[in-house]
């Protein structure tokens, strides 16, 4: 907002009523002043094209189970349009949920999309710390779009064809941070953690390449960065899940506690049907929805891990 006009959308007009008296986020984003020139609105999503008419960018902030609703209601946009959020939408129209750009091409496939992703927790974004995220899109101007309206002072914007891997890395993550929310909960060491993680992104990578993504992608901010931002920062809302199943509450109570969307939660089970359907073998994200839907115990699944058959790096 300090070099755009940037207005803010939400769906509930009462919350951007609070906003615009609060100047604050109270909920979702405390301590955090929003700039006198940001503009607050509210309406349905329908009146959202006419509000979009004149943007350069429109950027869509929801978690996962938004997007499609959103991406419908501005499918006619001219403008590029940007998602921020990293996951699999849970299943809709087929057996399996859907990343960003499959639903763009269900829903509105003719809006120019991409997504902004890349190791950015909010909080750490908004107070003006140093951050550096990925711009992805196959359409460059896209990617331009999204390079001249965020890269700043505070934030470089890389830019990446590969929307695909980009969209992967985001998701797989999430799952990937309960896993090691769970590790640290449970005591398990530093060498788990760091076996946790390069094992679980030889996972993702499998996942991605046989999604259509490059395997470069996965060792770049949205793969290889995301993942060890998420799994080892304690502002991640998956790891804090992980963290406090290992503490022996149950999946409700952590979600319940956290007041903020855990998007591994919602996609693992996604991811590891998606795999399966692959033929892409993924052990950590299967313990953790075998965790997740209660087949296994914290412990329980650490020693399905531990207790599969030796096998080479791949
Ligand atoms: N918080 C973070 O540090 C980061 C979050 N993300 C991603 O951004 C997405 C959103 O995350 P947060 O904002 O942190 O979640 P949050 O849980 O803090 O806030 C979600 C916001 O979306 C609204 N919302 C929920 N469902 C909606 C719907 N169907 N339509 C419209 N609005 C809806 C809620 O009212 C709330 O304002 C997630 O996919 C997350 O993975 C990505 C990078 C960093
Ligand atoms: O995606 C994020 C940081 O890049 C935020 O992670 P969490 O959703 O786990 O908080």
């Amino acid at each position: 907002a300090a070099r755009h006009q940037v207005s803010l959308w939400a769906r509930n007009p009462a919350q951007a009523a609070a906003l615009r008296s609060d100047r604050e986020n109270v909920r979702y984003l405390p301590g955090i002043a929003l700039p006198a020139s940001l503009a607050l609105l509210a309406s349905t999503p329908a009146e959202l094209p006419a509000l979009c008419a004149d943007a350069d960018l429109v950027v869509i902030a929801t978690p996962m189970a938004g997007l499609r609703g959103l991406l419908q209601a501005l499918r006619g946009c001219s403008a590029p349009v940007a998602w921020l959020c990293k996951g699999f939408e849970a299943p809709v129209s087929g057996p399996y949920g859907l990343l960003g750009h499959e639903i763009r091409a269900e829903v509105a496939p003719s809006l120019r999309a991409g997504a902004l992703s890349g190791p950015s927790f909010a909080l750490e974004v908004a107070r003006g710390q140093p951050t550096a995220l990925v711009a992805a899109s196959p359409q460059a101007p896209v990617r331009e779009a999204l390079v001249e309206a965020f890269h700043s002072p505070s934030v470089r914007v890389y830019a990446n064809d590969d929307l695909a891997g980009v969209e992967v890395g985001g998701a797989v993550k999430n799952v990937l941070a309960i896993a090691t929310g769970l590790c640290d909960g449970l005591d398990l060491g530093l060498n788990a953690r760091a076996a946790l993680i390069t094992r679980g992104l030889a996972e993702m990578t499998r996942l991605g390449l046989a999604l259509g993504a490059r395997a470069d992608t996965f060792m770049g901010l949205s793969g290889l960065g995301d993942l060890v931002l998420t799994a080892t920062g304690d502002l991640s809302r998956n790891r804090q899940v992980g963290l406090q199943l290992a503490c022996g509450k149950s999946l409700q109570q952590a979600v319940d506690s956290l007041g903020h969307v855990a998007e591994g939660v919602y996609c693992a089970r996604t991811v590891v049907q998606r795999a399966a359907h692959l033929g892409v073998e993924m052990p950590i994200s299967r313990a953790v929805v075998d965790l997740l839907d209660g087949r296994l115990q914290p412990r329980q699944a650490v020693a399905a891990l531990m207790g599969r058959d030796a096998t080479s790096e791949r």
